[in-house]
This record gives C-alpha cells, sequence and structure tokens, in this order.
C-alpha cells in the first residue's frame, strides 16, 4: 500500500489530541520537528481516542464475530509457532476470560487468513532463520505486508521489532544510516509510522486488521547506549521460558507503552521487561528475566560472570580463581572437597578443623596394630643381612625411543607381564580396586603420541625411577604415618568396592618433616605396595636443571602417569613449586606451579586414574596456604625416636662385620637423639670405614673385606666427631607447630 498524504489525516481522526501530555520522546525537538514535518502526527498522543477505539471494537467485534464469541483459545504464545489458528487468534478485552485454546472448527472461516499466513510466512522466512520460529512471536509480517512503504519492504519490517528483542539476530536495519547509540534494538532508527507495535495485537500479527494506528516516533532513551552489544549478546532463547510478558509497546529506556488498540482511558498494561534476551546460551535455569538494559562489553561479561556464580560455581574458593585453567571445574575438585566437611571424619584434616583430633583417634587402634606387627617385621628381618633399598636409577629399556615406541606405554593395567617393574613388585596391583584401562587411555595415547619424544624420553630415564621394591619393615618406625598410608590411600585404591561412597578418597598427600627422614622411602614403598610406577619430580630440579622446560615435564610426567597406571608422582622440595613467593605470573616457576596444579586438580576429579600423588617438604610452611588444601593428607614424617634409630643401626650394621655388644648399640641410640634417618646412616657409614683408616692406602684395593677388623664403638666414637644431627630444635619446633596448624597427623 502506498502512502498518500491523506494518511496524514488519520492520526487526528483516531489518536486523542486533546491530551498535552508527551512521552519524554517528544522532548526531543529535532527529531520530533523531523517527524512533524514527515508525518504531521507527532505531535499526537499515544492514546487513541475512545471513540476511535470504541469504533474499532465494535467494527471488528462485528466482522469476526465468530472468533470473538465462539470458544476460540488464546494460543500460547509459545505455541504461535505451532499452527496458523495462533496467528488468527482474536484480540479480547483484558477483562474477558480467556478461552483455554483454540477451536478450529469455531473459528469463523476467514478466507483471508491463508493469504495472510502465506504473507506472514513469507515476511518472516525473510527474516528470520527457519529454526528459530518462535521468533515470530510478537512481530508482524502481516501487518508489514499490508504496509509495505516504497521504503520499508514487508520482511524488513516483519524482521524489524522481533528479531533484535527476540531472537538475537542483529538489526540489519542499523547498518546503514543510523546512529542507533541511544536505541534500543526494538525501535527502528527510521521513523515508523508503518511500522506495527512491537507487540501488536494477534490481530495486527495475522493482518486483519486494518494499518494500525501508527506507533510512536521512535522512543529516545537518553543515556542508553547498549544497542549494539544486545544484539551481540549471544543469549539462547531456548535457555529461557517464551516471552510472554512483554508489555505492549515495552521501552526499554521507560517510554509510555503506545497503546494502540486501547481505548483512551483504559490503563496500558504496565511494560514488563523481556523475559528473553535473545541467543544468550547460557542455562539459566531459574534465573530471573533479565531486562534488556544498556549492556557493555563489561557488563555483558560480569553478566555472564553472575550467572557464573549463580550456577554454583561462585562457590568455588576465590584463591581458586587465581589460575585459569582453562578448563572446566568439577564438583569433585578439591576446592570443594577440602573444606572438609564433605570427607569422612577419618579424612578429616585439622588443618581446618580442630576437631579432628577425631582422626587421629581413628587410628590408634590400627596404629597400634601396626606397630606392634611393624616391630616384630622389623625385628625378624634385622638378623638377617638386609641391603638398605637401592636407589640408583635404573634407566628404562624406553630410554631410546623408536617411532613404535610409543607402544610401549600400554599400561601396565593392561599388560601386567609385559613390565619388568612390575615383575619386580611384591604385591603387584590387584584386585577390585585395579580397574581395567577406559577408553581414557586411548586419549592419552594420543596425547602422548602428539608429545615432544625429547620430553618422553626424559621422563622415562630421569624421572621415572626403578629401583627394588620397597616394604614396609624397610622404613624404620614412622608407625602413625605407615599406618595412616595403609588405611586411607592404599586400601581405598586397592579396594575400591569397600570405600564406595566416599567421594573423597587421598590421592593427593603432602610428606613434611626434616630432611632425610624418609619421606622418599614412604614414596618407594606406596609405589611398591601398589605395584605401581615411581615418578620421581625434584622440585629443585625443576627449578635450576630444568628451569627453561619444568611446565613441559610436568606435563609430560603426568601424561606418561596416566599411560602406566598405576602410578605414583613423587614431588620432592615441592615447596619450591609452591612456594608464596613465587609471585611473578609469566615466570617460569609460576608456569610450572599452573601446570602442575592443573594436573593434580585433574588427577584429584578423574574417577578412573589410578594416580596418587605425593608431595614433600622440608619447608612446609613456604607452601602457599591458599594451596595446602590441594593436599588432603599432610602427613609429618619426624625425626625417628629411639627405636626407629635403634632399627636403622642395626639394619644398616648387619651388612658389615662388626662388634658392638647390645650396651654399646643402646648407648648409640642414645647418642644420636635428635639425628635424621639419613644422619644416622650417615654415622653408621663413616664408622664402618673405620677399620680401613688403619689400613696402608697401598693394600686398601687388595685387601679383602674379611681381612678388615670388625667395627668397634670407637669408629663411632670417631665418626660422631665428622657427623652431627642435622636438624636444629628450632627448625623441629616448626614442624611441631605447623604440624598442629595443618598436619593430619599429631
Ligand atoms: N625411617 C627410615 N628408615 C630407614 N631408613 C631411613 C629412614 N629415614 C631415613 N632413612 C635413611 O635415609 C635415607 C634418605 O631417606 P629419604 O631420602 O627417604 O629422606 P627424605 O625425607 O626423602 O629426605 P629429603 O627431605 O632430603 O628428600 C634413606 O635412604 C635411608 O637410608
Amino acid at each position: 500500500m502506498q502512502w498518500t498524504p491523506e494518511h496524514a489525516q488519520w492520526p487526528e481522526q483516531h489518536f486523542d489530541i486533546t491530551s498535552t501530555t508527551r512521552s519524554p520522546a517528544h522532548k526531543v525537538e529535532a527529531y520530533r520537528g523531523h517527524l512533524q514535518r514527515t508525518y504531521q502526527y507527532a505531535w499526537a498522543n499515544d492514546d487513541i481516542s475512545a471513540l476511535t477505539a470504541s469504533n474499532l471494537l465494535k467494527k471488528y467485534a462485528e466482522k469476526y464475530s465468530g472468533i470473538l464469541e465462539g470458544p476460540a483459545e488464546r494460543p500460547i504464545l509459545s505455541n504461535y509457532s505451532e499452527a496458523p489458528s495462533g496467528l488468527v487468534n482474536g484480540r479480547k478485552n483484558e477483562s474477558e476470560p480467556w478461552q483455554p485454546s483454540l477451536n478450529s472448527e469455531s473459528v469463523y472461516p476467514m478466507n483471508c487468513v491463508p493469504d495472510v499466513i502465506t504473507a506472514s510466512k513469507a515476511g518472516v522466512s525473510a527474516a528470520l532463520p527457519p529454526a528459530d520460529v518462535s521468533a515470530s512471536i510478537g512481530s508482524s509480517p502481516g501487518v508489514a505486508s499490508n504496509l509495505a512503504e516504497p521504503s520499508y519492504s514487508s520482511s524488513t519490517c516483519g524482521s524489524h521489532t522481533v528479531p533484535s528483542l527476540h531472537s538475537g539476530l542483529p538489526s540489519q536495519e542499523y547498518a546503514t544510516g543510523y546512529n542507533g547509540s541511544y536505541l534500543h534494538t526494538s525501535y527502528s532508527g527510521q521513523p515508523a509510522p508503518a511500522l506495527p507495535s512491537p507487540h501488536p495485537s494477534p490481530l495486527h500479527s495475522s493482518g486483519l486488521l486494518q494499518p494500525p494506528p501508527p506507533p510512536p516516533p521512535p522512543a529516545l532513551v537518553p543515556g542508553y547506549n547498549g544497542t549494539s552489544n544486545l544484539s551481540s549478546y549471544s543469549y539462547t532463547s531456548a535457555s529461557y521460558p517464551p516471552q510472554t510478558a512483554v508489555g505492549p509497546g515495552y521501552s526499554p529506556g521507560g517510554a509510555p507503552p503506545p497503546s494502540a488498540y486501547l481505548p483512551s482511558g483504559i490503563p496500558a498494561p504496565t511494560p514488563l521487561p523481556p523475559t528473553t534476551v535473545p541467543s544468550y546460551s547460557y542455562q539459566g535455569h531459574g534465573l530471573t528475566p533479565i531486562a534488556p538494559s544498556a549492556l557493555t562489553n563489561s557488563s555483558a561479561s560480569s553478566l555472564k560472570r553472575k550467572a557464573f556464580y549463580m550456577a554454583g560455581q561462585g562457590e568455588m574458593d576465590s584463591s581458586y580463581g587465581n589460575y585459569s585453567y582453562g578448563q572446566q571445574r568439577s564438583t569433585q575438585s578439591p576446592m570443594y572437597r577440602m573444606p572438609d566437611n564433605s570427607i569422612s571424619n577419618a579424612n578429616r584434616g585439622n588443618g581446618f578443623d580442630r576437631s579432628a583430633e577425631t582422626s587421629s583417634l581413628a587410628f590408634k587402634p590400627t596404629k597400634q596394630l601396626m606397630s606392634s606387627e611393624q616391630q616384630r617385621k622389623f625385628s625378624s628381618q634385622s638378623s638377617r643381612a638386609l641391603t638398605p633399598p637401592s636407589y640408583s636409577t635404573t634407566k628404562n629399556s624406553l630410554g631410546s625411543r623408536s617411532s613404535d615406541s610409543f607402544g610401549k606405554y600400554s599400561s601396565p593395567v593392561m599388560n601386567e607381564h609385559g613390565d619388568e617393574h612390575r615383575q619386580l613388585l611384591p604385591h603387584p596391583m590387584q584386585g577390585p580396586g585395579l580397574r581395567a584401562a577406559t577408553s581414557s587411555n586411548h586419549s592419552v595415547d594420543e596425547q602422548l603420541k602428539n608429545t615432544d619424544t625429547h620430553l618422553i624420553d626424559l621422563v622415562t630415564n630421569e624421572i621415572i625411577n626403578q629401583g627394588p621394591p620397597v616394604d614396609w619393615s624397610d622404613i624404620a618406625g614412622l608407625d602413625l604415618v605407615k599406618a595412616v598410608i595403609k588405611e586411607e590411600v592404599l586400601w581405598p585404591v586397592l579396594r575400591s568396592d569397600a570405600f564406595n561412597g566416599l567421594t573423597a578418597l587421598p590421592r593427593s598427600i603432602l610428606l613434611f618433616g626434616p630432611r632425610g627422614t624418609g619421606k622418599t622411602l614412604m614414596g618407594r614403598c606406596i609405589a611398591s605396595q601398589l605395584g605401581a610406577t615411581f615418578f620421581k619430580i625434584t622440585g629443585s630440579g625443576l627449578v635450576t636443571k630444568w628451569l627453561g622446560e619444568g611446565e613441559k615435564i610436568v606435563h609430560a610426567s603426568f601424561l606418561v602417569a596416566r599411560c602406566r597406571q598405576p602410578s605414583v608422582i613423587f614431588v620432592s622440595d615441592i615447596d619450591m613449586l609452591l612456594s608464596s613467593q613465587v609471585s611473578e605470573e609469566h615466570s617460569p616457576v609460576s608456569r610450572m606451579r599452573t601446570e602442575f596444579l592443573m594436573q593434580l586438580d585433574t588427577v584429584l576429579t578423574s574417577a578412573e586414574d589410578q594416580i596418587v600423588v605425593i608431595c614433600a617438604t622440608s619447608k612446609p610452611e613456604e607452601i602457599d596456604e591458599s594451596l595446602r588444601r590441594y593436599f588432603m593428607k599432610r602427613l609429618l614424617v619426624p625425626l625417628p625416636d629411639s627405636t626407629a634409630r635403634h632399627q636403622i643401626i642395626v639394619q644398616l650394621l648387619s651388612q658389615h662385620n662388626y662388634c658392638l655388644n647390645d650396651k654399646e648399640v643402646a648407648l648409640l641410640v642414645q647418642r644420636t637423639e635428635g639425628f635424621s634417618g639419613l644422619d644416622v646412616a650417615h654415622l653408621c657409614q663413616e664408622a664402618v670405614v673405620g677399620p680401613l683408616h688403619a689400613m696402608p692406602a697401598t693394600d686398601l684395593s687388595a685387601i679383602m673385606p674379611s681381612q678388615l677388623r670388625p667395627v668397634t664403638y670407637q669408629d663411632f666414637e670417631n665418626a660422631f666427631c665428622k657427623i652431627q644431627p642435622s636438624i636444629s630444635q628450632k627448625e623441629l619446633d616448626t614442624y611441631v607447630e605447623w604440624n598442629k596448624m595443618f598436619g593430619c597427623s599429631q
């Protein structure tokens, strides 16, 4: 339909021109002048006169009485797209009850409807993606087609108001010649005399009405400048309930609704903010409908953040956020578990809850049991010649890699007899706790193939630590630590069936204590008991020897560990990585730390991985306090007590020819008070070479061991002159204090 000068009369006839009120939008003089010049009705109030409304109602009531009086249903807006009947719904008065559904039989036969629907579909399809049929809500392609102006194609009109508000399609009209910085996308940048109200009545939508009263000029919303951002906001309408309550003529800036089809005097419905912002992909279940507001980039992202936290992620420990992992955190993260109320009492660390004395209580029976058991074992073995575990690293056969060497990384879980290391183990991991390799093995293999072979070689040769298995009896003393580890680390892994329901199986342990007290020995023993591959990473090595590629080495180590499950990854001097003094964000150490924590988090949250991470430190106080909670068990490995020192001395001397009576041995035990296990070992080492001092240097290479005199107490006396305890009382006090605050054993 062409716009003719007669149309200029139309507003005067139909609008309540006696009104003196003007919408705020009309206060923009320039724009008003433009409208006045163009359409001559911009001064009119938004309301139509009561007479006009009454006439309109009467007219269409008569004409479409079949709809108004029949058992017509009000279509649910979300069903708008389901059937053409939805488009031909009659508009009823607010006070009239809506019928539950539209019955096609009762509809007054309207021959024009198919045409209108066809036109509607054409209009919609031209402007909207076919899939997003719901976006047709509120659009009025039919009207548009009827009111086609030279400057407005029907499709443009049909897509004009709605897509920007409902479907998220950018308002293409704004692309040219429109400065939409202050207008909501639901408004055209052009005067809209021929445009439908943003929410025309269904009759409008169906095209059954004559050209509707022109809506007011675009509401100018001072200060509103989020137009473009809104259109780029990627909401998914499916995440929200269909918009059913957008007030007619909703104006985001608060402009009065153009109650185009309400008689004057009937208050226009209060405009409600739209319940949807189109194409936002966030899962907004239960979220309050978001009214379109000025969305700058920052506000858009803050909205996303808000949704993120509302979805529960916000409960995440704030310190966690310091590490941008770039991966989704699950609720299994230690960040959630370590606040300890989700952990069984037995697992509870008193680092967070002083009531954890119960945890130590829980171990007492076992402790006593284990103590006597270990004592018996150790005593029975002390009579035989015991070689201290050899810690020399055996080069792995995978040291030289060929193109097919990846195959050798097949999980021991799958290939128990193919791994030499496992054949040496006294208790190869078996039973229900040992799950079959899963599909994740394939992805690990894939990752392995994509990893630098040099790194794999390095891990194989320098990180994987193979040696003779270590038994519990090889470790003197430390009964409480052993008991805790057995009960809370080994048993859950070996017999996971018995621990079902315990979500927080401790697979990350921090062993802290003086140097040389057997922390590494403990790690090796755990690996032996699990029949696991033992990886030993030294924190000091990472930050010195491998500083440049430490991050990659950490990554590769965990990767290989996943491939060679079950695995025990032992990281000594962990304080070097987790120190609170590592502040530079992009320093190599910081990157290593991030990588390590990321890998650790993955291990802790994986239900499939058979990996235990054991970290050790002699400076626990240097670990960043926000990272302590990564360790589900923080166990003090103390200096050996007298019993343990006795065991160590006897065990070491048993490999040599010595002549010491019980009294002298007891004296040695007494004099080594304050010695670490390593100090004791050094003392014994120094003493056993005493007989060599009496030999002429020329004979040293030729003399047979049996020709040497036995080691005497005097040799120890001489050794005491050289070997002193390496730990000061002050340091010991520090461990005790730290253990009281954060340790899991007393
Ligand atoms: N409890 C112990 N039983 C038997 N030997 C021990 C014990 N503690 C220490 N040793 C001896 O000390 C040596 C060093 O032990 P280990 O490397 O496990 O100590 P560590 O606590 O890991 O030291 P660091 O903190 O320096 O890494 C062992 O090889 C062993 O000979």
